[in-house]
């Protein structure tokens, strides 16, 4: 199948940053992924969902599951799966650095809310980002925002880690980025091995981040206890 499809120069897109081929970290799409609008969507996968629900069984004429195909619908291509449409990346507002501040900023304990891309079942954890700015800083809101920006697709922690670093990367102009995080798979808590203790933590440490030193003290940022 995927022999067929047509795949897109991934550099016409570059810009709007999907498209795998020549850059693992991007999430693999088809080339035909925005023909369909939004609402074409909804509207097929609607039926899909409905022909699941039907298919196990229950009864879609009953007033609280008739609605379901289509809530499910809306929320995967507006929610949780609304990161896969590159028009809702967010613009990430840079500014110089004026006060030349040149440590380490981190942004931690930012939530995770994603998916995860082999059971469709949710992720949930904590990303902790960090930075050292070469002239340019990014508005604080924007970590947050890009963390859920790529966490709103199907997902494996590892590919999530390395997009959120790359984006910012690429918006501050240095490799001096880092990205950890820790975080809960229901695929693995609540279905399957059913551990409901274990977490899973990833990191990706650019440039200056791969000196342990600046590791550490990242590290001993986010253990810091917020008391405020
Ligand atoms: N590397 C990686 N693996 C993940 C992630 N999320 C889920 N997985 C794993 O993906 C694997 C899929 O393995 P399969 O053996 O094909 O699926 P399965 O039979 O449902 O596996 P079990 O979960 O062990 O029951 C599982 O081991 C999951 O724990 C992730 O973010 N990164
Ligand atoms: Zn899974």
């Amino acid at each position: 199948m995927s022999q067929e499809i047509d795949i897109m120069n991934y550099e016409e897109i570059d810009d709007i940053g999907d498209n795998h081929i020549g850059d693992v970290t991007k999430t693999p799409m088809r080339a035909d992924a925005f023909e369909l609008s939004d609402a074409e969507k909804i509207e097929k996968i609607q039926k899909n969902v409905k022909e699941i629900m039907e298919t196990l069984g229950l009864d879609l004429t009953d007033d609280s599951l008739q609605g379901t195909p289509r809530r499910v619908a809306k929320a995967y291509v507006k929610e949780l799966f609304g990161g896969l449409n590159p028009e809702t990346k967010p613009k990430l507002s840079t500014f110089n650095n004026s006060y030349q501040y040149g440590e380490m900023l981190v942004e931690k304990n930012i939530v995770v809310y994603s998916t995860c891309e082999h059971h469709l079942l949710p992720i949930i954890g904590r990303a902790h980002v960090a930075y050292i700015s070469k002239g340019t800083v990014v508005g604080l809101s924007k970590m947050n925002r890009i963390v859920d920006h790529f966490a709103k697709r199907p997902q494996v922690q590892e590919r999530l880690t390395r997009q959120v670093v790359k984006a910012l990367q690429e918006a501050l102009g240095t490799e001096d980025v880092a990205c950890i995080i820790d975080a809960k798979h229901l695929c693995v808590n609540s279905r399957g091995v059913k551990d409901i203790e274990s977490s899973t933590v990833t990191a990706e440490f650019g440039g200056a981040f791969k000196n342990v030193d600046k590791q550490k003290e990242f590290r001993d940022y986010i253990k810091l206890e917020t008391k405020f």
